[in-house]
């Protein structure tokens, strides 16, 4: 099952009436175009000889209209292609989109963030183009021409047109052999697309870094490199297309077309042709040859689609996260159970997690600490699946998490990362996310005002002019770091989550607010189950427990006084922070 393909089949299926309108006016254009050469034969056989004036003029003036007829039939076919070629695509682009919101991060970074980038935007537009103008279309309107000018051409003699269609097969023959060419530099030649894409996307990134680091001529080399490269792959392959095949397609086209005019010459003088019947073969002709073309390209058309489809179902096929169907009682805090958990990054990597156990009462404030590098996170990566345990399992209140729906578990669980980042928007729009301004109510400005209370935003919001209006600059380059953490906190606290993971929260604050902060949690205590994660032990004096983590097992587990009184990691870890 190839999805892009069935999924293009889905997306056309609600055309039916632009493929028919299409299908019309293609063939209205091929029948009028083929009534030329037979006024040419008419005109040169019968009119003129016979000195038919008025009748000529006649024809004179169906020769001027018909191909302004033609155009304009052509013209109303290419609104429609176009109608189609802008439904398929902004289908497409939102089915992928929407495959990539339900596939986890982790998998986007298989294909590459700029890859993906690419391919949602141009591919799916080359492909529409391709498939809807190049492919589609011309196969239909071609081959309906196609049987209109053999039709008439066998009408005015067979053995000029069976002189005519021998080419057929042997340009036929010969591109067969470019198709795998066209294949091997189509895949080089999006490869590198998508390969540019992904070094800007870093690039921006890092820009900053760049300026810090003086990495002008370094990135300098790297972009001529890529563009080097570049520049190689869409010469080879412009040329190949376009010099190489149209040079190849005309040659043999010429040949086969000045064969067949001495031909008819050969027959004029037998008496077996009129003089009319050649004029309208040398009208004819041309036509005709443009139709095997086309023909013939289809199927460099066809590989060239095959390299985008390929593309596009890589993301299609990347793995999606399940979703459990229940939904979590909002009216208790629960009891977070983790049995027997195991997980690794790679099968290489010695450790993420192993053999973890851990029971956490409702309402109860723990503290994680531990060196850096000895897997905290990954336990709040695991909890709300953003990875899965190889072994063992997560439970809220007995039920696995993966049988909760998953949106509601991240409701229901919140998590402050370590590395937030902020949209480009309001301070306002970064706090109430995913909510909108226009969506808010009195309930949603209430649990605002609690939130950023809780958070301690009002302190450095309230002292901007623009306030909560203010504009997120870069991700956040124009706030403090920790004018960041109070923002991503407060937008934890605005989904009154059961359980708070939060984790390093407070790196980037100064003592007082820290302080405020501690007193916060504190308020919360017994309210909701709060996990923090902190290298600053100050951060979790008050905790109920302490789980020490030490190259991803639990070494240590008690209140801060025992733990303390064991003089184990925990206490080295006190002693080295004490001034
Ligand atoms: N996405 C990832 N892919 C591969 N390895 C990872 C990934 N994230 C973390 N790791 C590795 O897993 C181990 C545990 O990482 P984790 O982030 O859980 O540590 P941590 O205790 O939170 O560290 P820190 O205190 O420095 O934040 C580390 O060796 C880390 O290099």
């Amino acid at each position: 099952m190839n999805p892009t393909r069935t999924l293009i089949k889905e997306i056309l299926s609600d055309s039916k009436r632009t493929l028919f309108l299409i299908l019309f006016f293609n063939i209205s254009a091929a029948l009028v175009s083929t009534l030329q050469p037979l006024l040419f034969k008419d005109l040169f056989d019968d009119i003129l000889p016979d000195k038919q004036i008025g009748t000529a003029a006649f024809y004179m003036l169906l020769l001027i209209l018909i191909p302004v007829i033609y155009a304009a039939l052509n013209s109303v076919t290419s609104y429609y292609n176009n109608e189609l070629g802008n439904h398929l695509s902004k289908n497409l682009r939102l089915r992928l989109f929407s495959d990539v919101l339900r596939t986890r991060p982790s998998n986007v970074d298989s294909i590459g963030k700029g890859e993906i980038i690419n391919r949602i935007t141009l591919q799916v537009g080359m492909l529409c183009e391709i498939f809807v103008v190049d492919t589609l279309m011309s196969m239909v309107s071609n081959a309906i021409l196609l049987i209109a000018t053999l039709w008439i051409m066998f009408s005015m003699s067979t053995e000029l047109t069976l002189a005519a269609i021998l080419s057929f097969p042997l340009c036929m023959y010969g591109f067969k052999r470019f198709r795998s060419k066209t294949e091997r530099l189509d895949k080089q030649y999006h490869g590198i697309l998508d390969k540019g894409i992904n070094y800007l996307n870093d690039f921006f990134t890092n820009l900053k870094a760049v300026h810090r680091c003086n990495g002008h001529q370094a990135e300098q080399k790297r972009w001529r490199e890529w563009n080097d490269e570049a520049w190689r792959i869409s010469r080879q392959s412009r040329l190949f297309h376009h010099v190489v095949l149209n040079l190849v397609a005309d040659t043999v086209i010429s040949i086969i077309t000045g064969i067949i005019y001495g031909y008819s010459l050969f027959l004029i003088l037998k008496g077996r042709i009129s003089p009319g019947t050649l004029l309208a073969f040398i009208v004819i002709l041309p036509r005709l040859y443009h139709i095997f073309k086309s023909l013939l390209t289809l199927n460099i058309d066809r590989s060239r689609m095959t390299v985008i489809i390929n593309n596009l179902n890589d993301i299609l096929e990347l793995e999606k996260i399940g979703s459990g169907a229940n939904a979590p009682n909002y009216s208790r805090v629960p009891l977070l159970q983790m049995r027997n958990v195991s997980y690794r990054y790679a099968p290489a990597d010695s450790f993420g997690i192993t053999d973890f156990n851990l029971e956490i009462q409702p309402g109860a404030f723990v503290g994680i600490v531990g060196l850096s590098g000895s897997g905290k996170s990954t336990i709040f990566e695991l909890i709300h699946r953003f990875i899965e345990p190889d072994e063992g399992e997560i439970c809220l209140d007995g039920v696995a998490i993966q049988e909760l729906d998953i949106h509601e578990l991240r409701r229901y669980v919140g998590y402050s990362p370590q590395k937030g980042v902020l949209w480009n928007k309001s301070i306002l729009d970064n706090i109430i996310y995913p909510l909108q301004k226009e969506d808010m109510n009195e309930e949603t400005w209430r649990k605002f005002s609690t939130a950023v209370n809780l958070a301690h935003v009002d302190p450095f919001v309230l002292s901007m002019p623009e306030q909560y209006d203010k504009q997120v600059e870069n991700h956040g380059d124009n706030l403090s770091g920790g004018e960041i953490q109070r923002i991503l906190l407060a937008r934890a606290f605005m989904s009154e989550p059961r359980i708070l993971m939060l984790d390093e929260y407070t790196s980037a604050l100064d003592a007082l607010t820290e302080s405020d902060l501690n007193d916060t949690l504190l308020s919360l205590k017994g309210k909701q189950t709060i996990l923090v994660i902190a290298h600053r032990l100050s951060t979790v004096k008050n905790a109920d427990v302490i789980l020490v983590v030490d190259k991803g097992r639990i070494v240590e587990q008690g209140s801060p006084a025992e733990l303390l009184a064991q003089q184990g990691m925990y206490y080295k870890m006190v002693e080295k922070q004490k001034i």
